[in-house]
């Protein structure tokens, strides 16, 4: 079984640089399905499994997919005719394949794809997407694990309001709207920056929108929509996973390619605490303060600009150690406090109220065998392992490798006493992030 082994207690320093963002580059490669015509080339883009799981949907549909990993580019041709179906063995891997929906229904007035279920984080409807199509005219037909959509002609623009700023909503929707005919306008919509990302793809593909990462999105339709060259926004969480590592070890940190602007509310928690932020040319300088010094603070997490629930678990291994009573508050997913049981593991005093998790800092961490319960979970345990006393041993890596690419690696290169490791046969995996050797066998 794939293990990483952290031995805690290494200060981080030096500079780590970012990735493409893996919520940006799904939705880009998803909405690449919209060209009728001509080739996408997509840079910056991330070596994760999200991403070949995306490709493989995309393939499954009929489309040229070329994906270089070392050098970071997908080249996309969707100017065959497709197929518009996506089964159940890509939407169960990741629930992102809902994606291809607003494309495949917007170019080819049909789209079926398996019902994504809930997962370790809450139950993730998926209502507001088939709310948008329908007030699009759409007629929407969920059975026997499918769903399919379907429309007589083009989708017609409308006037969608959001009962919550969902992302993948926004995102299926905008791209629906996007080859529809006349104008849409969303509102309520979600504001993060991979809607902004989406936004500006879509628009050099040829389509008419504008208002991405305010509250209303307005979309004048177009008849069609042409591939584009487009680079992926630089990875949010990766970096606040980066900040939290520095600030945990008492390190000195440059996050190369990190954008302030897109983590201001992490960026202000961080400082709450002790935590020295600095904005440099290159991205942000982070310097973690003694442990003594770390201070306890609380969040909610909440739609962007709020503070994003995809940084929750790695901020509660840094609570942990805060000196005081801090508060997590979980608003955005019902059910994201899985990894609560694994710290617990590590000796972490905390408990669950409702919604909100109570911690009584500082936890003294000791290593543990402990299983990362979904993808940021994971990160977390790795962070609390690098503070924690002997070696913490992370199980269930594969919820690691769909968004991070090689954490372990990284993060040795900055002083972290780290490896990845088969123990069935004790070989190392992976040593050199560079050289990307473990998510290339993924291929
Ligand atoms: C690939 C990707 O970009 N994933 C991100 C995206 O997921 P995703 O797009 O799935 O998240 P949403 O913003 O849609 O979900 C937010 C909340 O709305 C609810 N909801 C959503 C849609 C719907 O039709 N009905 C409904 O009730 C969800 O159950 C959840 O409680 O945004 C989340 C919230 O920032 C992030 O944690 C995920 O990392
Ligand atoms: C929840 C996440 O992703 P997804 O929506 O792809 O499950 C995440 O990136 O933390």
């Amino acid at each position: 079984m794939e293990k990483i082994i952290v031995r805690g207690g290494k200060q981080l320093n030096g500079s780590v640089r970012v990735e493409g963002a893996k919520n940006a580059v799904l939705p880009v490669i998803a909405a690449s399905l919209i060209a009728s015509e001509g080739k996408s080339v997509i840079k910056d883009v991330p070596v994760l499994a999200d991403v070949y799981t995306i490709n493989e949907v995309l393939r499954n549909m009929n489309v040229q997919v070329d994906f270089e990993p070392h050098n970071n580019t997908v080249t996309v041709d969707a100017s065959k005719d497709l197929i518009t179906e996506a089964p159940f063995e890509y939407v169960r891997k990741m629930r992102a394949s809902v994606l291809v929906l607003g494309p495949l229904l917007a170019r080819y007035g049909h789209a079926k794809v398996a019902m994504p279920g809930g997962c370790a984080i809450g139950s993730r409807p998926i209502d507001l997407h088939l709310k948008g199509f329908e007030a699009m005219g759409a007629k929407i037909h969920v059975g026997n694990g499918f769903v399919e959509a379907t429309v007589d002609g083009r989708l017609k623009g409308a006037k969608i309001y959001l009962d919550m700023p969902s992302v993948g909503a926004t995102e299926n929707i905008m791209m629906a709207a996007a080859l529809a005919d006349g104008k849409t306008i969303i509102e309520n919509c979600a504001k993060e920056p991979e809607i902004v990302d989406l936004a500006n793809y879509l628009n050099k593909m040829g389509a008419k929108i504008v208002g991405a990462g305010t509250e209303t999105i307005r979309i004048n339709g177009v008849e069609k929509l042409h591939g584009a060259n487009h680079s992926i926004i630089p990875d949010r969480i990766e970096a606040g996973t980066f900040m939290v590592a520095a600030a945990i070890t008492g390190g000195n940190v440059l996050i190369e390619n990190a954008v302030g602007e897109h983590l201001r509310s992490v960026i202000s928690k961080l400082q709450e605490m002790n935590v020295k932020v600095i904005d440099e040319k290159e991205g942000l300088r982070i310097i973690g303060p003694s442990q003594s010094e770390l201070k306890a603070t609380d969040i909610k997490t909440l739609p962007y600009p709020g503070f994003p629930t995809d940084m929750q678990s790695q901020m509660m291994a840094l609570m942990l150690r805060a000196n005081g009573t801090s508060v997590i508050t979980e608003t955005v997913f019902e059910n994201r406090f899985m990894h609560v049981e694994e710290f617990r593991r590590m000796n972490a005093k905390m408990k669950i109220e409702g919604r909100s998790v109570i911690m009584q800092g500082p936890s003294d961490l000791q290593a543990a065998e402990v299983a990362a319960t979904d993808l940021r979970a994971a990160a977390a345990l790795i962070l609390a392992g690098l503070c924690a006393e002997g070696s913490t041993r992370v199980t269930e890596l594969k919820h690691l490798d769909r968004g991070y690419v090689d954490l372990a690696g990284k993060l040795a290169s900055l002083g972290a006493d780290i490896e990845r490791v088969n123990e069935d046969d004790n070989v190392m995996v992976q040593v050199d992030y560079k050289n990307k050797p473990i998510v290339a066998k993924l291929s």
